[in-house]
């Protein structure tokens, strides 16, 4: 009796097992099938790309530069840069691919270009350029979708093209993408990359030991300098000359990146002939290829918080509650953002924050589009109103490190209370947890290099690169180079 109970346990488990081994199996299988027929489709994307650029020979060549840096390094402040710059006389069309359902970036950006500078502002919403992403359109084919709309679109509209990386983005793929053959026989030619550094957080995410223990090392913000052309090295200004300051992050990023030329500006006033039509890739010898297997490292590893707000928020109160909310999460709170309506003001309030330090001003360039459509903010349903909102991103890990995960409910009921006499909503647009990791995007099979036809691991670029710029300027490469 006793026995036969034993065989049936055994041949229960054993059922169970197996079962759970072959969803297992089938699950692999049906994600390795949808990132191929994603890649099939990426592939065919490209070829038309080619064809339609083939269709105009004498079509110009439309530069674009790719700018990526960890979160909050400074992307959108550079980006509003360049677009109320006259002095480089380009109108530039903007893709920027922000983490987080709601897209904060685009109302920063296209508030502050200068009439003329500006050609488009189109933004992807939630999501990393790198990853095969949930949806049936990945970023990647979100990229080449707008690149083949713009093939329609007449080319003496826009003279140029930024492209703004999720700041948790490994840009490897879109690297990759760029550079293919396809790419360079169509209307677009890669001019380089400009990543990003905070200075005053990069040891949070990357080892610079002067500066204090790393917390959580972001495997994204090493793949981000290691396809650099230009670091631009941002907040120096917060962080001074003393030991542990800009000497020490320089190091660090020049141990990262040797090949890369460092620029330390705020983006703000950032020497733009340094970071455009710098012709980087033109010039590199060494073309791209995929490594086998997969390429981008992103982990995920952090929450998302999307708030929606409606109805006017009393000022003092938000800022404590701000002061409140940055002081519980600083170590790991990687962003807070967003344009918030305040009782009494007309303007948009923009939010500001990155880990411990949280500044707001007040903006009239900010949500001039939805100025009217406040008026009616009553008869609206909060889901409705994209003018109010606040994200926020944090890292995700084990106490003690992380003892502070953000907590949905109670931001949502704590900013509530910020409400002028307790009226309107605040309500949660969307929630990513971590656990819904995504998968790494595998490479591009069967690329190669536009001028010499080897295939060459990705990986290896940054050396090849970094021993070639050595040898043009004399000198030995550094140990550590493959
Ligand atoms: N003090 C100082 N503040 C800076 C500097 N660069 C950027 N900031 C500020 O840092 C904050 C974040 O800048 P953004 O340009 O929005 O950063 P981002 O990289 O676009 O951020 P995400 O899009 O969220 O990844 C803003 O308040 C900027 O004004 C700098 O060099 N010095």
């Amino acid at each position: 009796m006793a026995g036969g109970l034993g065989v049936d346990l055994v041949g229960g488990y054993a059922g169970v097992v197996a079962v759970v081994a072959l969803s297992f199996v089938v699950a692999q299988c049906l994600v390795l099938l949808s990132q191929r027929l994603r890649f099939r489709r990426v592939m065919q994307k490209s070829a038309e790309l080619t064809q339609k650029s083939a269709a105009e020979p004498d079509a110009k060549r439309i530069p674009i530069t790719l700018v990526t840096g960890f979160l909050g390094a400074g992307k959108t402040t550079l980006l509003n840069h360049v677009l109320s710059s006259a002095d480089h006389g380009l109108r530039v069309a903007v893709l920027i691919n922000e983490f987080g359902a709601v897209s904060v970036d685009h109302r920063l950006i296209a508030g502050h270009a200068t009439s003329g500078a500006l050609a488009d502002v189109v933004v992807m919403k939630n999501g990393c350029m790198c990853c095969s992403g949930d949806s049936p359109g990945s970023e990647l084919e979100g990229i080449l979708n707008k690149l083949l709309e713009m093939t329609a679109v007449d080319s003496s509209l826009y003279d140029y093209m930024l492209i703004e990386t999720s700041g948790l983005a490994d840009p490897t793929a879109v690297v990759h993408l760029l550079f293919r053959h396809e790419m360079a026989r169509s209307r677009f030619v890669l001019d380089g990359v400009v990543t990003l550094v905070d200075a005053s957080n990069v040891h949070r995410h990357l080892a610079v030991p002067e500066r204090g223990p790393l917390v959580r090392p972001r495997p994204e913000v090493a793949r981000q300098l290691a396809l650099a052309d230009v670091v631009l090295l941002t907040k120096t200004d917060a962080i001074g000359d003393a030991p542990g300051g800009r000497e020490a992050v320089e190091r660090a990023v020049r141990e990262a990146c040797p090949a890369a030329t460092i620029v330390v500006s705020h983006p703000a006033r950032a020497p733009l002939e340094q970071l455009l039509g710098i012709d980087a890739f033109r010039r590199r010898r060494v073309h791209l290829a995929p490594e086998r297997g997969p390429t981008a490292v992103h982990t995920l590893g952090a929450q998302t918080v999307c708030l929606r707000v409606r109805g006017a928020l009393t000022l003092s109160a938000l800022q404590a509650w701000l002061q409140r909310v940055v002081v519980t999460h600083e170590a790991e709170l990687y962003r807070l953002k967003g344009t918030l309506s305040i009782a009494g003001e007309r303007r948009r309030f923009v939010v500001q924050g990155v880990h411990g330090e949280v500044r707001g001003h007040f903006d009239e360039a900010v949500g001039a589009d939805v100025a009217a459509s406040a008026q009616d903010a009553t008869s609206r349903q909060p889901e409705d109103d994209e003018s109010s909102v606040l994200v926020l991103i944090a890292s995700t890990g084990p106490p003690p490190d992380f003892a502070h995960q953000l907590d949905e409910a109670e931001l949502q009921s704590s900013l509530q209370a910020c409400a002028l006499d307790g009226e309107g909503s605040v309500v949660v647009v969307r929630t990513d947890k971590p656990g819904a990791t995504r998968r790494a995007a595998p490479a591009l099979d069967g690329d190669e290099c536009v001028d010499c036809g080897d295939e060459q691991p990705l990986k290896k670029l940054a050396h090849t690169e970094a021993r070639a710029r050595i040898a043009r300027r004399g000198g030995a490469a550094p140990s550590g180079l493959a």
